[in-house]
């Protein structure tokens, strides 16, 4: 599902037997409507996970425990933000016959985990990887040489039709691949040299929220 404002995309996966679902970066705008597909949709959601403490938008994460009691919230420990769940590398999540495998991959926030399904066909890279872009490194202990090693090392080793679903996109980009990525990413594709200086050089403008969006997130969004 995407969220217009800040650009985000929310993923939504369930297991067709087990009725057991997870969220992956919702968004508190649009909470509402992904409480009511997972109804829709007979699901159970066990867990709305965040990939990293945004900067740009609240987390519907907290919203989404009150909306479908049972529901847990989700962010790595190393984010600094409180959870119900708090996961390290390696951790998996797990939805009826499927499991998400937690992989860190530090560098846009100090906190990032890319989700990857448990038989490698999808990852969702959170900001780490987004298509033909990738994450900021200015603020939220970002740092661009730890960027460029764990996306070489923790999503660029996976198989090359794996699909690569991002948190955001600001072109109408929906989905990409590691191949394509790994081969067309216009930064990514750079030295580890190289692609620090085009990171430190970006001189993009704060996330507008960023204020409101880091301070809220810290608190699952509520
Ligand atoms: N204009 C947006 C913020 C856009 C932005 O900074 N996006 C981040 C990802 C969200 S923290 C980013 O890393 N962008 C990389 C890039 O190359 O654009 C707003 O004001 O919310
Ligand atoms: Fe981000």
């Amino acid at each position: 599902m995407f969220e217009p404002k800040s650009c985000t995309y929310t993923y939504l996966l369930g297991d067709r037997e087990a009725r057991e679902a997870v969220l992956i970066d919702p968004v508190l705008d649009t909470a509402g409507r992904d409480a009511q597909l997972v109804k829709e949709l007979g699901l159970r959601l066990l867990y709305a996970v965040n990939t990293h403490c945004h900067a740009d938008h609240i987390t519907g994460s907290g919203a989404l425990r009150s909306l479908l009691p049972g529901c847990q919230s989700v962010i790595s420990r190393l984010s600094g933000a409180k959870a119900d769940l708090h996961i390290d590398d390696g951790d998996s999540i797990r939805f009826g016959r499927f499991a998400l495998e937690a992989r860190a991959s530090p560098g846009h926030t100090a906190g990032c985990v890319t989700f990857v399904l448990n038989d490698h066909s999808m990852a969702f890279t959170g900001d780490a990887l987004l298509i033909r872009g990738c994450g900021r490194t200015d603020f939220q202990q970002g740092c661009a040489k730890t960027l460029y090693h764990s996306v070489h090392e923790k999503i660029f080793t996976l198989p090359g039709n794996c699909l690569i679903y991002p948190a955001h996109d600001y072109h109408g980009l929906t989905v990409s691949t590691v191949e394509e990525e790994r081969t067309l990413n216009p930064r990514l594709t750079l030295s580890c040299e190289e692609f620090v200086k085009v990171m430190n050089n970006l001189n993009l403008p704060k996330p507008k929220q960023i204020d409101v969006a880091v301070p809220a997130n810290l608190r699952c969004g509520v």
